[in-house]
């Protein structure tokens, strides 16, 4: 009787094992399969943003990207296109107001093409115009505003999300310009144990004005280019300076203008290649306000003879500049206070375009006097073997004889000198986006660039679950092992018994 009922009550303990095993087998199951299903690659969502950079030699449109759900991480916004806008800058037409904004027709078809039907609605659009702006408003702020409004209005008739259109000051085109070098760089954002990361500074030469914007070693005195700001729980004290009328463009007018004319209207000009002959209407010199002085040219017409002759260049040049005031410790010229450059820099726009043509861009930066060398070299040649000897576009090939030498003293005027010139890198894009203020600019007005960090979990979704798996699956083992020295001591016992 007994040895039957210990064999029923055997059995039942049997079935028990069983069905705890099973259900074990299965709870593993179920912890393995839902972090796999759950961390497989979802389809990622995208947003857009498009920014058109209204500069005051053209327009370019550029088209950014980010993952729906990682506004605020680092290193995510990527240029995914961009546009540039056939004919001169906004500013020019300002005697076909409308043709303005019908210009932008094409650059804005392609980012209705690019950006997915469903999201334009939701993509904003932001258009910031510059120095050309900034000069014709000097001249006439209502005419500005005309030009403005078509721009506005003809951006309105796209499906986008249109955010507005206006003229941004100096010292925001080299603020925005520091921040887009120092995200792509992700100098700024990462979570750095030893300390802040140091920055880059950021130099970027316009048509009519250039940017010099970088966190000195020293202690701001000028308030007027002092800019302090949070970003990402860091707090950064930026030096920024915007010289108007002194980007490549106008820097030329500034250079024409003390040139001697002769009585049948020829200027010699010693910064352009010997031989080369640029014929100009008058008013095209001095219609701009940087050249407003007074002059007495009467002819209509004048012809500038190129002579190539690269020390009376280099004075000239210099003359552009005046040194002759400072009421500061220190100052870069026109009396304009500038702490000691310090760190490296990152230089783009026309400081790229021109120091690429003299070979001066690569990774392994090279000195001032091979940088000097080059260009010297270059503006002793003869324009017919120039000409004869590059395909670039005409005007940008004969301007860069005296381009060449501006960037030099223009970054001499800076402190850059032989024994830091190796700090400046020039770049045109950094990890596939072009540098320049466009994208800071858009993170700025999308609230993208926190002020303090943002929380961080310790551990990524998927390693949590990783985690959670293994310590599960080692319980198991644990309760098992457990419930098997259990079971062994109740047979023992049933045993004895
Ligand atoms: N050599 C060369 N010069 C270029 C090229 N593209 C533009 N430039 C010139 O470089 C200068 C600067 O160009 P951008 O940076 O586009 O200037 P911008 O934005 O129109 O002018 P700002 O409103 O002053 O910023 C202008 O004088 C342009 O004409 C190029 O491919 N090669
Ligand atoms: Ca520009």
């Amino acid at each position: 009787m007994v040895g039957a009922r210990q064999e029923i009550k055997l059995k039942k303990y049997r079935y028990l094992i069983a069905l705890v095993i099973i259900l074990m087998v299965v709870g593993v199951l179920v912890l393995v399969t839902i972090p796999v299903v759950q961390n497989r690659s979802l389809p990622k969502k995208l947003k857009y943003g498009i920014v058109l950079d209204a500069g005051s030699s053209h327009t370019a449109l550029y088209i950014y990207s980010w993952p729906a759900e990682k506004v605020n991480d680092t290193g995510i916004v990527t240029e995914v296109d961009s546009c540039k806008v056939k004919g001169p800058g906004i500013s020019s037409y300002w005697n076909d107001i409308e043709q303005a904004g019908k210009s932008l027709k094409v650059c804005l078809d392609k980012a209705k093409e690019r950006v997915p039907e469903k999201q334009q609605y939701v993509t904003p659009v932001y258009l910031g115009a510059t120095a050309g702006m900034r000069l014709l408003r000097s001249q006439n702020q209502a005419l500005a505003e005309q030009l403005m409004k078509s721009v506005q209005e003809f951006i309105k008739t796209y499906p986008f999300n249109f955010q507005g259109a206006q003229i941004i000051t100096g010292q925001e085109e080299g603020v925005f310009g520091w921040i887009t070098v120092n995200y792509l760089m992700e100098n700024i954002g990462k979570d750095n144990a030893g300390g802040n990361p140091e920055t880059e500074g950021a130099l970027d030469l316009g048509g009519a004005s250039t940017q010099i914007t970088f966190v000195p070693g020293e202690k701001i005195e000028s308030e007027e280019s002092a800019l302090k700001m949070r970003l990402y729980g860091k707090s950064y004290n930026i030096y920024t300076h915007s010289y108007l009328c002194y980007g490549k463009d106008q820097a030329l007018k500034l250079l024409l203008e003390k040139l001697d004319i002769t009585d049948n209207g020829t200027i010699l000009n010693p910064c352009f290649n010997k031989g080369y002959i640029r014929t100009i209407n008058v008013t095209e010199l001095f219609n701009s306000p940087c050249t407003s002085a007074q002059h007495n040219i009467i002819q209509q017409m004048v012809r500038i003879i190129g002579t190539g002759n690269f020390d009376q260049c280099d004075r000239y040049i210099r003359s552009i500049f005046n040194f002759s005031v400072c009421t500061w410790s220190s100052c870069s010229f026109n009396g304009v206070y500038q702490p000691k450059v310090h760190g490296k820099f990152g230089a783009f726009s026309a400081y790229y375009f021109v120091m690429d043509f003299f070979n001066l861009t690569s990774e392994k930066p090279y000195d001032l006097s091979t940088a000097q060398q080059r260009v010297k070299a270059f503006c002793l040649k003869p324009w017919a073997e120039v000409k004869n000897s590059f395909s670039t576009n005409e005007k940008y090939l004969s301007e860069n004889c005296f381009a060449g030498q501006y960037i030099l003293s223009l970054l001499q005027n800076y402190n850059f000198t032989s024994s830091n010139w190796k700090t400046i890198m020039f770049l045109r894009k950094i990890k596939g986006t072009n540098a320049g203020w466009t994208l800071g600019y858009m993170m700025n007005l999308t609230n993208m660039i926190p002020a303090e960090q943002p929380y961080t979990k310790p551990l990524t979704n998927a390693s949590y679950l990783t985690v959670m798996v293994i310590f599960s699956i080692f319980v198991f083992f644990l309760l098992l092992i457990g419930f098997l020295i259990f079971k062994k001591k109740i047979f023992k016992a049933q045993d004895k018994f």
